[in-house]
């Protein structure tokens, strides 16, 4: 038997060597090994080393490899072995000897191509297995053909119609990002809504969908849809919220597997596809940075060409567990065409003068978000506009959340250095600020749920949370829910009975969505005393759902919860774990998530190398979406 699971037992020379230095999985090597043995060919070991390599880079969020940069894609696990003693293949003939091998190529024998190695515009050469070269084909044909055309509009009807949805802002005077993302989505078939927490990316979600029920009438078919079931209903949550102030149609948020229609064996098989299209008009897609690029060609698939999409999401936060990240590729590929026809039309106002990228790069212009440069024309004539106004956090929270999207730990670091009070970096043995508020939490959460107080128990519950990296080890969840447990109890009197599962003040995390009760995997309550009984407390926009704990099936304690778990959600104060240096999960985009979980404080709990190692590592997310394909 292998003692060691991390080592595949069938694997022979380069394979097994990059697999013992814990660069590959025996996932990857197994793979790579049946390729080759259905293909019933013999394959030079570099090709079969880049074959194994393009398995552990999808696995790791990435849909292809560049065949260059081999070296940066993520380890499997960490063996201690440095990987520079591996004999790594020379990147210059690498891509030859790809497409040259049986593996690239087809026969009348054998008419499958399992890779696929194109070259990119910038010279890169990329290899893909089939999979995901054939879908990322697609999702880059589908919206290349639905930006080619233009939906028809009235342009003064449409001005006079955002006039009435955005009314001039007397605290925020200059370019409204809100407004011109609704001129796009009124003249164009795709929209990609992008920014941060909190800029009112589902303000302008429901105005947009109120633009375009009053352009079209109460006919018009929206389809409301994100990735998770709870992202879903906050979704639905806030679009209803808001149809207190606009007309808005009634409509159901659901999750895209359900708008898709998934049929009977799982996986990713839908009712609608390419040949039985989605009915919609209008479809709004929330948290789009959390869909894989095989659910995206899923929906993409699905669309009529003329039916609108809006793509909603925070195009810097973790991105889908599974390969691909296409929003963040379509904000961030290069965008050169020019803003003309009726969208220029009805942002004139807005982005004239047009200033130069310079200008706002070096400050010329007071504040960059008082002018539209050049290239941000570009992107909306694209499709793509970026919210900036943060309307939920503090200023410096907003600047450390900035400096470390940008990969500058220096200035993340003197942000913190400059001692404000809402914002600390302590060690965990001197986590005397962190160790406060966190005690403080647990306290105002077990006294409020004692009394049977259920709104004041879920209001002190979304103040605070503590958020890891990991699940297991010294940073992870499972260890830092007792370390706050054990910081709850702090000189209080012995109101957490740890030894009972059900307890007044304990705060839960569902891990199992129940469809019926409209309880979603992810959502937090808490445990409060109703009179002589203990009941389950859920807050959902400002319904407050009290459940009888018997009827939970998977629960768990939320003292501490991973950033990924944390994501569509803020707190007022949070207190993130950062996990040691040499952490694989330590990235920009995690810290970044983190930290922007916060309205009020983040408190920093660990030392300046390891978040200086997370904001200068960025996730490789390797794809072709961000520039053009020049050969296949
Ligand atoms: N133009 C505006 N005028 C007044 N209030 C606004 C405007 N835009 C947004 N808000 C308010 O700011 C807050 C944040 O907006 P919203 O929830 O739409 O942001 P978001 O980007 O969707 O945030 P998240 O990513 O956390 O869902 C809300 O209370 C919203 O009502």
């Amino acid at each position: 038997m292998n003692a060691d699971n991390r080592i595949a037992l069938r694997a022979e020379g380069v394979l097994a060597d990059f697999n013992r230095a814990g660069v590959l999985g025996p996932a990857d090597v197994h793979v790579a090994r049946r390729l080759v043995t259905i293909r019933r060919a013999e394959v030079d070991p570099d090709v079969l080393l880049a074959v194994a390599l393009t398995v552990r880079a999808v696995r790791a969020g990435s849909v292809c490899i560049d065949l260059a940069r081999l070296r940066d894609i993520p380890p499997d696990s960490d063996t201690g072995t440095d990987p520079a003693e591996l004999s790594w293949p020379d990147p210059l003939a690498l891509p030859d000897k790809v497409r040259a091998s049986a593996l690239a190529t087809t026969s009348v024998e054998s008419p499958l191509q399992p890779l696929r190695v194109v070259t990119t515009d910038d010279g890169a050469s990329l290899l893909y297995l089939d999979r995901y070269f054939r879908e990322e084909q697609r999702v880059r044909a589908i919206l290349a053909e639905r930006a080619a055309g233009e939906p028809f509009v009235e342009v003064a009807r449409v001005a006079t119609e955002l006039g009435a949805l955005f009314p001039p802002d007397p605290e925020a005077p200059g370019p409204d990002r809100q407004r011109m993302a609704a001129a796009v989505a009124a003249t164009r078939w795709t929209t990609v809504l992008a920014g941060g927490p909190g800029t009112g990316k589902t303000h302008t979600a429901a105005r947009i969908i109120a633009l375009l029920y009053a352009l079209h009438g109460s006919g018009l078919r929206v389809g409301l849809c994100a990735p998770t079931g709870r992202a879903a209903a906050s979704l639905q949550d806030a679009v209803t919220a808001q149809s207190a102030q606009i007309a808005l149609p009634d409509v159901e948020a659901v999750t895209i597997h359900r708008l898709l229609g998934p049929l009977p064996g799982g996986g990713h098989r839908f009712r609608h596809h390419a040949s039985n299209r989605l009915p919609h008009d209008v479809i709004i897609v929330d948290e789009a940075s959390m869909v894989s690029l095989t659910l995206m060609y899923h929906l993409l698939e699905a669309l009529r060409p003329t039916t609108r999409l809006v793509m909603i999401g925070d195009p810097d936060q973790l991105a889908s567990v599974d390969a691909g990240a296409v929003l963040a590729d379509l904000v961030h590929r290069s965008h050169t065409t020019e803003l003309a026809g009726p969208l220029a039309d009805l942002v004139t106002t807005d982005t004239a003068p047009p200033v130069t990228d310079t200008a706002t790069d070096t400050g010329a212009a007071t504040d960059p978000d008082a002018t539209v440069a050049v290239s941000e024309r570009s992107e909306m004539a694209d499709g793509v506009v970026r919210l900036r106004r943060r309307r939920r956090f503090g200023a410096r929270i907003g600047r450390l959340a900035d400096a470390v999207r940008a990969g500058d730990a220096d200035e993340a670091l003197s942000i913190l250095d400059a001692g404000a009070p809402d914002l600390t970096l302590e060690p965990v043995e001197e986590a005397h600020i962190a160790r406060g508020e966190v005690s403080a939490w647990v306290q105002t959460m077990s006294s409020a749920a004692e009394r049977g107080d259920a709104e004041a128990a879920l209001t002190a519950l979304g103040g605070h949370r503590v958020l890891c990296a990991h699940r297991e080890g010294p940073a992870g969840v499972r260890q830092w829910s007792q370390r706050v447990t054990a910081w709850g109890t702090d000189g209080a009197s012995s109101f957490l009975d740890l030894d009972r599962p059900w307890y007044p003040g304990r705060p839960l995390l569902l891990t199992e969505t129940d469809h019926r009760a409209r309880l979603f995997n992810g959502d937090t309550g808490i445990v409060v005393a109703e009179d002589d009984r203990l009941m389950a407390a859920f807050g959902r926009g400002t319904d407050l759902r009290l459940v009888h704990p018997g009827r939970l099936r998977g629960v768990s304690s939320a003292y501490a919860m991973t950033i990924h778990r944390s994501q569509g959600s803020q707190y007022r104060a949070v207190a993130v774990v950062i996990p040691p240096a040499d952490s694989a999960l330590l990235s920009r985009e995690l810290l970044y998530t983190a930290i922007t979980r916060a309205t009020d404080s983040v408190r920093l709990i660990g030392t300046a190398e390891g978040l200086r190692a997370g904001i200068e590592r960025k996730v490789l997310r390797a794809s072709g979406l961000r520039s053009s394909i020049i050969d296949v």
